[in-house]
């Protein structure tokens, strides 16, 4: 176990002697949520509690605004400890910003004494802010800011810069209680997942679809996966990928499940059904269908893809609402009015474009046809539908899905 020895500043072993370490959560959009906010809160402490389950045991707490995570009674809080437990916190859903604090008694020793431990280490300018919500304090806020800002100028040679500091010291001292505590990590933002309920995103292995399901599960959707591999027709790549996506996205829920349904026949089916320039279409109507009946079984409430208007000839208004036509659940499409600059930023942040540029045989370039149809007209895809009896096929595909759990766990939502 990790501490400090107040007078140093250094860390030694041993028991806590200033207090305990531990994190502050700032709450994002659920603090906007009057009535509900009661739900919100619970949901994002589920949430946590299970996020955090292989690093230790915890104890949630509000206060004022925020939320303090406390590791158990007994189960091992020292720094290393609780570092882990902040780095984690910050893919949770429904969070701005991410502390890692110590919560110490109400005298000025402790108060330095962590204030030390957390600067120790750093370079560049800081500047201290108390705030005392209780006035029996022997220091004022000033006078606190004097005391550790001196302790840490002596300790560590940092210099002070009171505007547009490198680093900020945050002291707030409560009724029982003091919380020390620096700039900290940025969190998701957003709302806890599994707050808007749950729904299923179509995953191809290509960079657009894994950020779709990313940005709505930062709007509170627990989200399942389907991905349509070429199989038999093409190798098993396309669902490594897959599987390697939705590894990679789990870290915002836990618990996902990836369902996969050999798509190979089907397109053959359409290729001879004579759809011609309207084959992507008709393909992209037959995933949607299979979608639904899955995502009906799973409880889902809508579907999710990535397309950004214009971005193919499959993505313009008129083939999107020729797909629309096909299901009865709303097609949600997240990225619907983003640039592929700003998708590509986003999935080279969330840690899933280096996986989705891995070359693989996509199961949609056995139907591309020489010139695609921009301007997909409803009446014709139902045609084509009627000669593949797309609604028996869509059932079929969906009975034929395999169920993967790429991670194991429950997930940290209901
Ligand atoms: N093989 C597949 N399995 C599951 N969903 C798919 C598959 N192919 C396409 N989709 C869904 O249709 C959307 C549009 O696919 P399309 O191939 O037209 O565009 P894209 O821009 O290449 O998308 P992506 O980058 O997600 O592959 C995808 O974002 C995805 O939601």
């Amino acid at each position: 176990m990790t501490v400090l020895d107040t007078a140093a500043g250094q860390i030694t072993g041993g028991p806590p002697a200033i207090g305990e370490p531990c994190v502050l959560i700032k709450l994002g959009e659920v603090v906007l949520k009057g009535k509900n906010r009661e739900v919100f809160e619970r949901r994002l402490q589920n949430n946590l509690r299970s996020a955090v389950r292989d690093i230790a045991p915890v104890r949630i707490w509000r206060r004022h605004g925020v939320m303090v995570v406390r590791v158990e009674r007994g189960g091992g809080a020292d720094v290393a400890t609780v570092d882990a437990l902040a780095r984690r916190i910050t893919d949770v859903m429904g969070i701005v910003w991410v502390h890692r604090a110590w919560r110490v008694g109400k005298d000025p020793d402790s108060v330095v004494g962590a204030a030390l431990e957390l600067m120790a280490g750093r370079t560049g300018s800081f500047a201290v802010r108390s705030r005392r919500r209780d006035k029996r304090f022997p220091l004022t806020s000033t006078e606190l800011d004097r005391l550790v800002g001196s302790k840490i100028v002596e300790a560590y040679g940092l210099p002070v810069k009171l505007k547009e500091p490198e680093h900020t010291l945050s002291i707030e001292v409560d009724r029982d209680e003091v919380f020390v505590f620096t700039d900290g990590l940025p969190g998701q933002g957003g709302l806890p997942v599994g707050m808007s309920g749950r729904a299923l995103v179509l995953l191809s292995g290509g960079i657009d679809s894994p950020v779709a399901a990313y940005r709505m599960m930062r709007r509170g959707l627990r989200v399942d996966y389907l991905h349509f591999s070429g199989m038999p027709f093409t190798g098993p790549e396309s669902i490594y990928k897959a599987y390697a996506l939705v590894r990679e996205l789990d870290r915002f829920q836990g618990g996902s499940r990836l369902f996969v349904v050999p798509f190979g026949k089907a397109q053959q089916q359409i290729k001879s059904s004579g759809a011609d320039r309207l084959a992507v279409v008709a393909q992209r109507r037959l995933m949607l269908r299979t979608g639904e009946i899955l995502a009906r079984r799973l409880g889902g409430l809508a579907l999710i893809t990535g397309d950004s208007l214009g971005q193919v000839s499959s993505q313009t208004l008129a083939n999107m609402t020729a797909v629309d036509d096909a299901v009865e659940l709303p097609i949600l499409r997240p990225l619907v009015g983003m640039d592929k600059v700003e998708i590509m930023d986003t999935a080279r942040r969330i840690g899933t474009l280096t996986i989705s540029e891995l070359p693989d045989e996509d199961c949609c370039t056995l139907l591309a046809p020489r010139r695609a149809e921009t301007r997909a007209k409803i009446e014709d895809l139902r045609q084509i539908d009627r000669r593949l009896d797309a609604e028996e096929l869509a059932e079929k595909l969906a009975d034929s899905v395999q169920e993967h759990r790429p991670v194991y766990g429950e997930g940290n939502a209901a």
